[in-house]
């Protein structure tokens, strides 16, 4: 089994109550969103791997350890995933981005794919797949299949905020996957929506409702 991880650092946890605020504006939504994401981007890269160089420090030769140069790529389930890239990218700016277009259907709440675009090496990629929401985990299991059907096979979940019925779907779905989230919530409404929350994440940073 993968890991589970709250990453529940104070800066995160700070970052997250403001974002939750329903006053909380699409300006200041869209860069917290993007500031905590960089913030779980130290934390969810921890276990890349290093290699030994040999340097000249201005007093001696050394070995030291720099990274491998393993090949990353960022992949943002649209839309709302989109708001988490470019703080990724500020830690991690070699990365590639692929993306994977998924909506929910208000009725079924099931996700429905109209969108994929990957860089074509993802079998040689660590893969971040990034969405602010862990809900259901419909969306977040049909992205990882998309990866999966393409080779993909070094695969990390990247969220804000999770509902324990999406981690335990996702966690059943894709067991080799790790999940990383920055809050772990109470349940899910009926509607789908995940309680406390923040509202419908893609909405509140793109200003469509
Ligand atoms: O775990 P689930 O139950 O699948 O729900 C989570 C999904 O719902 C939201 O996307 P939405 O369908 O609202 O699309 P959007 O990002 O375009 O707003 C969210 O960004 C996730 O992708
Ligand atoms: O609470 C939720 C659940 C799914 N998608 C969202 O954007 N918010
Ligand atoms: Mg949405």
């Amino acid at each position: 089994m993968g890991k589970f991880q709250v990453i529940d650092h104070p800066l995160i946890q700070h970052k997250l109550t403001m974002i939750r605020d329903k006053n909380c504006g699409t300006k200041v939504f869209r860069e917290v969103v993007n500031e905590i994401a960089m913030l779980m981007a130290y934390e969810v890269s921890r276990d890349m791997p290093l290699e030994e160089v040999e340097i000249d420090t201005p007093i001696v030769k050394s070995t030291q350890k720099t990274l491998s140069g393993k090949k990353v790529a960022i992949v943002p389930i649209l839309r709302a995933g989109l708001g988490m890239v470019d703080g990724m990218l500020e830690l991690i700016p070699a990365a590639k981005v692929g993306h994977i277009g998924l909506y929910r259907d208000h009725d079924s709440l099931e996700p429905v794919e109209y969108f994929v675009k990957l860089p074509a090496d993802i079998d040689e990629r660590q893969l971040f797949v990034v969405d602010p929401m862990l809900a259901t985990g419909g969306s977040a299991i049909m992205a990882i299949d998309a990866l999966k059907r393409r080779g993909g096979t070094n695969i990390k979940f990247v969220c804000l905020v999770a509902a324990p019925e999406g981690v335990k779907a996702l966690q059943e779905a894709h067991p080799d996957i790790d999940i990383f989230c920055a809050g772990l919530d109470d349940h899910l409404n009926e509607a789908g929506y995940i309680v406390p929350g923040l509202g419908d994440a893609g909405d509140r940073l793109f200003g469509t409702k």
